[in-house]
Parts: structure tokens; C-alpha cells; sequence
């Protein structure tokens, strides 16, 4: 017999969900993980036999597959959570959120606000998220310190806030941010200008060369409410779609965030130039915002990853919500059981995401080589028994609380549900703080 070969992680499995190649469930696996990389996916008995851990997990109720990517929020608005509920995008912003945040938004409130959101997308099995929000600097420090991958959104709006005074304040601060922070392995970053309402058009030409030169993807909000092409058709006499195409900005690096009203031109269009849909389900329904129709862009080839949006307007950072909620509106919106079922609904949570932060050759599914961000989901409980299809039990009937180990890069971060870094309680007192502070 060959000697076997040490590594650092050995994980056995009842169950693994690898998303590539598609539906696929491995019964009895293990993955085998040395440094920050998977190195092997095998039958658990050929696994033992061929490695030798330092760390062994033996799994026997469990489902492994790839930590989810959250393609979009604004992870300091924890501390804005249930601040201003029940009302419609535009009531909401203007009249409650911006007057919020220009008395509160500081380094210190984006650190501590993305903390916590690490934490809380940590335990629900979130190993990669998408933020937009002002001070990034405070949120890479927020992801570094928790061991969270993430994409620095180098935020851009027309008005002046305690972050930057114009436009070119913003993507001065955003490029020093990236000088600063680029060499972090877990970072990675993205333009990020709001919304085709509150940028102008120069200074979308301007995140175009940028985005082009330095070969980051654009996020933004984009056709969110009706409220938004009303607006820009007495503003531009187009839609905010048309005049960003015009702009030249509708490429593979465009990621559109809500796209709650799409026609089926405006889909063809995004389908065509190969840009990414963060779809984000939970967001919509609060602010009352619309359905987005998520089985037809699917049906054009689109790709559609999930996000949470900000924790002020969800209320959660749940991936596992949002899947069960995209698969289920999806199925509603087009009047067909059959749209977006469960293994999709788990691929556009990891890989459809990675692929549009262009992450996908490195994390979003199981494969030898990419590097080891991994969840594990206990199934033993009472609301996934009996346990047909793993994938069915991931989707339509497990909680974010099932979640027992997160790995990322290869580093165990979740182990049997509890922190392994992190102190609970400094994160809870934080968060009390900051409610005496904003309620004062
Ligand atoms: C410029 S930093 C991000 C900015 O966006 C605001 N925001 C949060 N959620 C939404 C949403 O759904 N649509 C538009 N804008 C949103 C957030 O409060 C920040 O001001
Ligand atoms: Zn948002």
C-alpha cells in the first residue's frame, strides 16, 4: 500500500453537493484540503486510506458544498436594522436612511457595522459577500480581522458626504483603498457607483476608463422601481438601462442589482454583453419594489447570482432565505412549478455569484485546486427529515441556524456553530451601543 500523504483537513461527509459538475450529489465523500486549496474529492473509504490529517471531521448527517457569495450588500447597515420599516425605496432613503447616515456614518460605525454583518453572514454559511457602502477602507478591516472573503465596492455618488466631498473624491478614495488593500488575499474589488440616479454622466464615463484600466466590475443599482425610469425618462428621455449601454458600460464586468423591471429587450440586451443580475429577493418585497423576472433572464442565458441588499432593508443577512425566496418567487412570478428549481437555486447562491465578481476559477463550487471555502449543513434536524434529496432539504427547508462548520481558504472559521475567532459577546455589546448612540 503507498504511504498516505499528509494534509492539513480531512472532511468526511454523508453528502456533497460540489455544484460542478451540475446536480451533482456525491453519497459517502470526503474532501481532502492541505493549506488553502481542496486537493482531492474521493469516496470516503479511498480517502482514509490515501490521507493522513491533522484534522478530521466526520460528518455523518451532513451536506458539503460551497460557502455562499452574497452578491450584494451594505454590510454596515446592520446598525440601521429595523431604524425605518414598512416603507417604499424612495420614503425610506430620502426621508429616514440618508438623514441617518449623515449623522452617524463614520470609520468607526463602517467598522463596527461590518463586523457584525461578518459575523452574522459567518454563521449563516456566507464565505464571500459584494459591499457597497461608504468608508470601504473600514469594511476591508472588518473582513480581514473576521476572515471573510469579500468585494470592496469603490463607491461613487453625487453628493457630498462625511466620506468625500464629489465624485472625484470618491474614486480617489476608492483607488487609495485598493493601493492600500490589494495584496489581501480574501479582497477583491469592484466600482461601485449607487444608482443611474445619483450619478452623472460624466462621471459614469469616468468609472467606465477606470473600470476598463484597472479591470474591475461595476456594481450598481439599477432599475430597482418604477420610481427610477419614470425619473430618468423626464431626466434622459431613456431608460437608466439605455443610457448605460450608451455609456458603454453594459459588458461582462456589469453587475445590475435588482433589475426588478427588465422588459424582454432590455433582458436580451444584458444577456448579449454578458453582464451578471444580483438578484435580491427579500429587498424587493419589503421596499415593495416588484418581482424580478428571474425565469426569464435565466431562460436568455443571464447570469443571476442572490444577495441579501443591506440588513436595513431585509432585515436578515440569510443566504439561506434568500434561495428558498428566489426559487420560490421565481416559480410564482412565471407561473411554473418548474422554474428555478433546487440545484439552480443553490448555483446562482455560489458560483452564478462568483462568476460575477469574477471569482469563479477560485471559489463558487467543489474542485480540486480552488480554494477551500466550504460550508457544512446539518440535515439531522427535525424540519429536513426524512431527507429524500439534499439539495431539496437545502433549499425549501433548512435555516441558516443548520449551518455547523465554515471553512474559508482553508481555515476553519465555524466549528459545531461556534465562532472560532471571534467574541460573541463584544460583538452583542457593540451593536447595543451604537443603538443608545442612534437613538439618542
Ligand atoms: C453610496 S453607499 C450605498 C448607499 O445605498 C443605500 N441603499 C441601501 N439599500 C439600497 C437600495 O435597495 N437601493 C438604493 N440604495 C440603497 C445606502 O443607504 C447607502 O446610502
Ligand atoms: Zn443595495
Amino acid at each position: 500500500m503507498p504511504t498516505p500523504t499528509v494534509i492539513d483537513t480531512l472532511i468526511s461527509a454523508r453528502w456533497i453537493i460540489p455544484i460542478e459538475p451540475v446536480n451533482t450529489v456525491l453519497h459517502d465523500h470526503s474532501i481532502a484540503i492541505d493549506g488553502e486549496r481542496i486537493v482531492a474529492i474521493l469516496p470516503t473509504s479511498e480517502a482514509r486510506q490515501h490521507f493522513i490529517a491533522d484534522n478530521y471531521h466526520q460528518l455523518t448527517d451532513h451536506v458539503l458544498m460551497p460557502g455562499l457569495v452574497n452578491l450584494h450588500t451594505h454590510a454596515a447597515m446592520t446598525l440601521l436594522r429595523g431604524y425605518a420599516d414598512d416603507l417604499p425605496l424612495m420614503e425610506w432613503l430620502k426621508g429616514h436612511i440618508w438623514p441617518a447616515e449623515a449623522r452617524h456614518v463614520s470609520t468607526e460605525f463602517v467598522r463596527d457595522g461590518a463586523r457584525l454583518a461578518c459575523a452574522e453572514m459567518l454563521k449563516g454559511g456566507t464565505t464571500c459577500f459584494n459591499d457597497m457602502y461608504f468608508f470601504p477602507e473600514a469594511v476591508a478591516e472588518a473582513a480581514v480581522d473576521t476572515g471573510i472573503r469579500a468585494a470592496m465596492g469603490m463607491v461613487v455618488i453625487e453628493f457630498p458626504t462625511a466620506y468625500a466631498t464629489d465624485p472625484d473624491d470618491y474614486l480617489a478614495k476608492g483607488c487609495a483603498m485598493r493601493d492600500r488593500w490589494q495584496h489581501e488575499p480574501l479582497l477583491n474589488f469592484t466600482l461601485a457607483p449607487h444608482a443611474p440616479y445619483t450619478v452623472s454622466d460624466d462621471t459614469f464615463a469616468k468609472i467606465n476608463i477606470l473600470s476598463n484600466q484597472l479591470d474591475l466590475p461595476i456594481h450598481i443599482h439599477l432599475h430597482e422601481t418604477t420610481d427610477e425610469i419614470t425619473q430618468s425618462l423626464t431626466q434622459y428621455k431613456q431608460r437608466p438601462l439605455a443610457r448605460l449601454h450608451d455609456l458603454g458600460l453594459t459588458s461582462p464586468g456589469l453587475i445590475a442589482v435588482h433589475a426588478v423591471h427588465m422588459n424582454t429587450e432590455e433582458i436580451a440586451l444584458l444577456a448579449q454583453h454578458g453582464c451578471h443580475i444580483a438578484h435580491c429577493p427579500a429587498s424587493n418585497l419589503k421596499l415593495a419594489s416588484g418581482f424580478t423576472p428571474v425565469a426569464t433572464m435565466a431562460e436568455y442565458g443571464l447570469n443571476i447570482g442572490i444577495g441579501t441588499d443591506g440588513a436595513a432593508s431585509n432585515n436578515k443577512l440569510d443566504m439561506f432565505s434568500e434561495m428558498r425566496l428566489a426559487a420560490l418567487l421565481a416559480k410564482g412570478v412565471a407561473q411554473d412549478a418548474s422554474a428555478i428549481p433546487a440545484h439552480q437555486a443553490l448555483q446562482m447562491a455560489t458560483i452564478n455569484g462568483a462568476r460575477a465578481l469574477a471569482l469563479d476559477e477560485k471559489i463558487g463550487s467543489l474542485i480540486p485546486g480552488k480554494y477551500a471555502d466550504l460550508i457544512a449543513v446539518d440535515l439531522a434536524q427535525i424540519n429536513t427529515l426524512p431527507t429524500f434529496d439534499p439539495a431539496s432539504a437545502l433549499v425549501y427547508s433548512a435555516g441558516r441556524d443548520q449551518v455547523s462548520h465554515v471553512w474559508i481558504n482553508g481555515k476553519l472559521l465555524i466549528d459545531n456553530h461556534q465562532y472560532t475567532q471571534l467574541d460573541e459577546r463584544t460583538l452583542k455589546m457593540t451593536a447595543r451601543v451604537w443603538q443608545n448612540r442612534i437613538t439618542a
